[in-house]
């Protein structure tokens, strides 16, 4: 099964172009709201809502979220709301905006990606020589992430469009977005 019409007409649309595609995205309540107590997930979409946003993953090469997230939500960012298809649908990649290295050895995109059912996780963060920063830099290789040292300038300064990622000709990205990520142009 594709993705709707309204989709495939709206991303079939994008000119060529040397900047990568970003899509952001975010669920918002009545209220204004896109997040609730920390360290609760909040759940906002519904069922229609939840599977466009499965689709939009499907759609992209990578998916960018901050480390307050990843640690708030626990995420998978996988496609498993999508009917079941083969080949298997896209999944995007994984990308953490993480300078200290916070995320847990034990979260669900690692855990997932060891155990086959999603792509391995790119964490960006700001090197560091900190003896706790490295060890947990490889910590988190041992579990499967691949780490990118990127410098910093108040939080990793990141430009989607000539930055370290360019390197991996990720193409698109789906930003999950909170209230703190904003890309330099
Ligand atoms: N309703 C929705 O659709 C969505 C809701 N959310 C909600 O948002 C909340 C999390 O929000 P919040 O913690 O504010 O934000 P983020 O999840 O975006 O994390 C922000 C953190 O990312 C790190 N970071 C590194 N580089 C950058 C950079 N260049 N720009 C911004 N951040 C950077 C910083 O931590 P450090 O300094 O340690 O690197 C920063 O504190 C959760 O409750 C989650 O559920 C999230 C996504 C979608
Ligand atoms: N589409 C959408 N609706 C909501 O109500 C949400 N809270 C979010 N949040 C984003 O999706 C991530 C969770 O992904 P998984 O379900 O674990 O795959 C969460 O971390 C936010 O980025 N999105």
């Amino acid at each position: 099964m594709p993705p709707p019409d309204f989709l495939i007409a709206r991303y079939s649309q994008q000119p060529p172009s040397i900047r990568p595609h970003i899509t952001l995205t975010f669920a918002q309540s009545t209220d204004a709201k896109i997040a609730a107590i920390p360290g609760k997930q909040l759940i906002l979409s519904g069922n229609e809502s939840m599977q466009m946003t499965h689709w939009l993953r499907s759609m992209h090469d990578a998916i960018l979220v901050g480390i307050g997230t990843a640690l708030n939500d626990d995420p998978q960012l996988n496609t498993r709301h999508l009917p079941p298809h083969s080949p298997p649908h896209n999944l995007p990649r994984p990308v953490i905006l993480d300078s200290h290295l916070r995320l847990s050895t034990s979260c669900k995109l690692l855990n997932n990606f060891r155990a086959g059912s999603g792509r391995r996780p790119w964490v960006l963060s700001t090197p560091n020589q900190d003896p706790s920063w490295i060890s947990r830099k490889e910590a988190l290789k041992q579990a499967g992430a691949n780490i990118i040292e990127i410098p910093s300038l108040n939080g990793i300064s990141f430009s989607l469009n000539s930055s370290p990622l360019d390197r991996y000709a990720l193409r698109s990205y789906f930003h999950s977005r909170s209230s703190a990520i904003t890309p330099r142009s």
